[in-house]
C-alpha cells in the first residue's frame, strides 16, 4: 500500500460534509489503491458533531481509511495537506443570491488560504465548494502566494453535471452519450451552460435542440437549479454537491477521458478574453495531474454575450472583496 494521502475537509459536520466523507473514505475520490488520512476542520461549536461523524466513519471499517483527526484550527488542519476541500461556509437561504454570502463567507477563506500557504504539501490541490465559490477561491489563492495559482479551483462540476443531465433528458439519450459541454463563468445565476460544441449520441447538440429551448428552458433551468433545490428541499443541495466534488478531484488526479472535457473554475490565463487571475469556469481537461483550458473553441455571438455577462459579475465580485480588504 502507498502512503496515505492527507485530505482536509472543512465544514465536515455540515450537510455536504456528511455526504462527502464516506465516499472519500471508501476510495471513490482517489481510487481503490490509495489510503486516505482524513482531517476534519470545523468551528468549535460543531466539533462534537464532527466527532459523531468520525465515530460513524470508524464503524464503516473502510479498508482505505488510515486515520480521522478533528480540528478547530486551520493551521493544524492544513499542515501537510495534499487535497483540501473547502466546503465550510454558510449556505444561502430562500430568496438570497450566492453573492449575498460574500462578506459572511469571504472572511473564512483568507485565514484558510494563509494556513494552506503555511503548511500544505508541495502537491496540494484545493477545491472551493463554499459559496460564492469562485470568489472564495480567489480570496484563498491571494493569501497563498507560495502555492502555484493553478492549485486553486472552484466547483462548477455540479452545474456541469446538471447540464449534462438536462441535455440527455431532452434528447432522450443516456448521460454517457453527452460530451463536450461547458459551463462558463461564475457559479451563480449568470453562469453560461454552452452546448454549441456538445455532442449528443454522436450528433451535434445543436442539431438535436433548438435555440428557443436553449435560451428559454435549458440555460435558466441549469443556472437556477440550486435555488429550485433550496425551494423544494428547504436546504441547499448536498449529495449532488458532494458527488460533484468527488468527480472534480477524481478527474484532477486521474485525468479526464479522451475526446471530451469537463468544467471547472480555474485561474484564468486570459483565455477566451477572461481577465487573468479571475477564477472562472472553463472547458478543461486534466492531464498529468493538472487542469488545462481547452483552447481554440469558436465562440459565436450567442455565447460571447453570455460569457461576458458572467465574467463581468466575477469582476464586480473581485472589486467587492477588494473593497472589504479580503484580497
Ligand atoms: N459550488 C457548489 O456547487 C455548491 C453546491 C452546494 C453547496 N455549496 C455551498 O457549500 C457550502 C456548505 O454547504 P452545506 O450545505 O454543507 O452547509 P451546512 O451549513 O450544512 O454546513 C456548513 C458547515 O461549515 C461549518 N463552518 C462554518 N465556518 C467554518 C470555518 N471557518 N471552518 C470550518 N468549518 C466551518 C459549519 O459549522 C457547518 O458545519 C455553502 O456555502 C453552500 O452554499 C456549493
Ligand atoms: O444554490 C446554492 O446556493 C447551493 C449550491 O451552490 C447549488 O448550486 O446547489
Amino acid at each position: 500500500m502507498p502512503a496515505p494521502v492527507t485530505v482536509t475537509v472543512t465544514g465536515a459536520a455540515g450537510q455536504i460534509g456528511y455526504a462527502l466523507l464516506f465516499r472519500i473514505a471508501s476510495g471513490q475520490m482517489l481510487g481503490p489503491d490509495t489510503p486516505v488520512a482524513l482531517r476534519l476542520l470545523e468551528i468549535p461549536q460543531a466539533v462534537k458533531a464532527a466527532e459523531g461523524t468520525a465515530m460513524e466513519l470508524a464503524d464503516c471499517a473502510f479498508p482505505l481509511l488510515d486515520s480521522v483527526n478533528i480540528y478547530d484550527d486551520a493551521t493544524a488542519a492544513f499542515d501537510g495537506v495534499n487535497v483540501a476541500l473547502l466546503v465550510g461556509a454558510r449556505p444561502r437561504g430562500a430568496g438570497m443570491e450566492r453573492s449575498d454570502l460574500l462578506e459572511a463567507n469571504g472572511g473564512i477563506f483568507k485565514p484558510q488560504g494563509e494556513a494552506i500557504n503555511a503548511g500544505a504539501a508541495d502537491d496540494v490541490r484545493v477545491l472551493v465548494v463554499g459559496n460564492p465559490a469562485n470568489t472564495n477561491a480567489l480570496i484563498a489563492k491571494s493569501h497563498a502566494p507560495d502555492v502555484p495559482a493553478d492549485r486553486f479551483t472552484a466547483m462548477t462540476r455540479l452545474d456541469h453535471n446538471r447540464a449534462v443531465s438536462q441535455l440527455a433528458s431532452k434528447a432522450g439519450v443516456p448521460v454517457s452519450q453527452v460530451s463536450r459541454l461547458t459551463i462558463w463563468g461564475n457559479h451563480s445565476a449568470t453562469q453560461y451552460p454552452d452546448v454549441f460544441h456538445a455532442m449528443v449520441g454522436g450528433r451535434a447538440a445543436t442539431d438535436v435542440v433548438d435555440e428557443a429551448w436553449l435560451g428559454g428552458e435549458f440555460i435558466p433551468t441549469v443556472a437556477k437549479r440550486g435555488a429550485a433545490i433550496i425551494d423544494a428541499r428547504g436546504a441547499s443541495s448536498a449529495a449532488s454537491a458532494a458527488n460533484a466534488a468527488i468527480d472534480h478531484v477524481h478527474d484532477w488526479v486521474h485525468g479526464t477521458p479522451g475526446g471530451s472535457w469537463t468544467s471547472a473554475g480555474v485561474v484564468s490565463d486570459g483565455s477566451y478574453g477572461v481577465p487573468q487571475g479571475l477564477v472562472s469556469s472553463f472547458p478543461v481537461v486534466s492531464a498529468n495531474g493538472s487542469w488545462q483550458i481547452v483552447q481554440d473553441l469558436e465562440i459565436g455571438e450567442f455565447s460571447r454575450s453570455r460569457i461576458d455577462a458572467s465574467v463581468a459579475e466575477l469582476v464586480s465580485e473581485r472589486e467587492a472583496v477588494q473593497s472589504l480588504g479580503l484580497v
